[in-house]
């Protein structure tokens, strides 16, 4: 049987003071142990990114951006590049989070080349994807997920699932204290990776698939209990160092 093993990963957004991050982190650092099963992670607003490194080097916490350019270097203002995240420490960076896509325009196909960015600078990207609730309603959820992950498998192949997680936030989920069902994000959990079992079996059975969308302490446990679901992508719970942990603690 495959061992996948679990990511608990928390995506601040655009949350957090310098005082109250370090506060955070302090927590963290303190809660995560070499030990567990599950392997934690958060992702910071970029200009946390420094502190995040500082605070959680040498411990088994790792780090990611939220975002990143789809270019090395240049004349991109107010841009951040992959390398720069490398630089810091990261090891994940998130790709094709839906606030990105509705709020900042981004297409299947910027979000595929972000995903290329992210690998070509030695990050793991964690790639969203998920259905708006009027997609639900309309029986769409399967080819919208389609749709988001073939955009990704079309550009760089299967093999590059070997260096990456998906995440399944149903965007009816987010911030909206309506999570998904156990049964609802399996089925798609599942989906996700029949789709890529299509491609290349044994890629599938390794590809951590997260949940996303009002994931809590209360929720944790039932939803990672799931066959298909690796662990969690946490906004809101992630901003409190007992809550998170509790999350992190659900899935070892
Ligand atoms: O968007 C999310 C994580 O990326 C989920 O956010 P919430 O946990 O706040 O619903």
């Amino acid at each position: 049987m495959v061992q996948r093993r679990p990511l608990v990963a928390g995506n601040w957004k655009m949350n957090g003071s310098r005082s109250e991050s370090a506060t955070l982190l302090d927590g963290i650092r303190k809660g995560v142990s070499a030990a567990s099963r599950a392997e934690v992670a958060v992702c910071p607003p970029y200009i946390l990114i420094p502190l995040t490194a500082e605070k959680l080097a040498g411990s088994p916490a790792a780090w990611g951006g939220q975002n990143l350019s789809v270019h090395k270097s240049g004349a991109y203002t107010g841009e951040i590049a992959g390398p720069m995240l490398r630089d810091y420490g990261c090891t994940y960076v998130i790709v094709g989070h839906s606030e990105r896509r509705t709020l900042n325009g981004e297409t299947d196909a910027v979000v595929a080349e972000k995903y290329g960015a992210a690998q070509a600078a030695g990050l793991i990207p964690i790639l969203c994807v998920g259905e708006t609730l009027q997609e639900r309603e309309a029986n769409q959820t399967e080819a919208v997920v389609a749709r988001q992950l073939d955009a990704v498998l079309d550009r760089h192949g299967i093999a590059s699932f070997r260096n990456a997680v998906i995440a399944y936030e149903p965007v009816w989920a987010i911030g909206t204290g309506k999570t998904a069902t156990p049964q609802q994000a399996q089925e798609v959990h599942r989906f996700i990776r029949s789709r890529l079992a299509v491609r290349d079996k044994a890629v599938a059975e390794n590809t951590r698939i997260l949940y996303g969308g009002s994931m809590k302490g209360s929720n944790a446990k039932e939803l990672l209990a799931q066959a298909d679901i690796d662990g969690g992508l946490i906004g809101g719970a992630s901003l409190q160092a007992e809550e998170f942990l509790t999350i992190c603690r659900a899935a070892d």
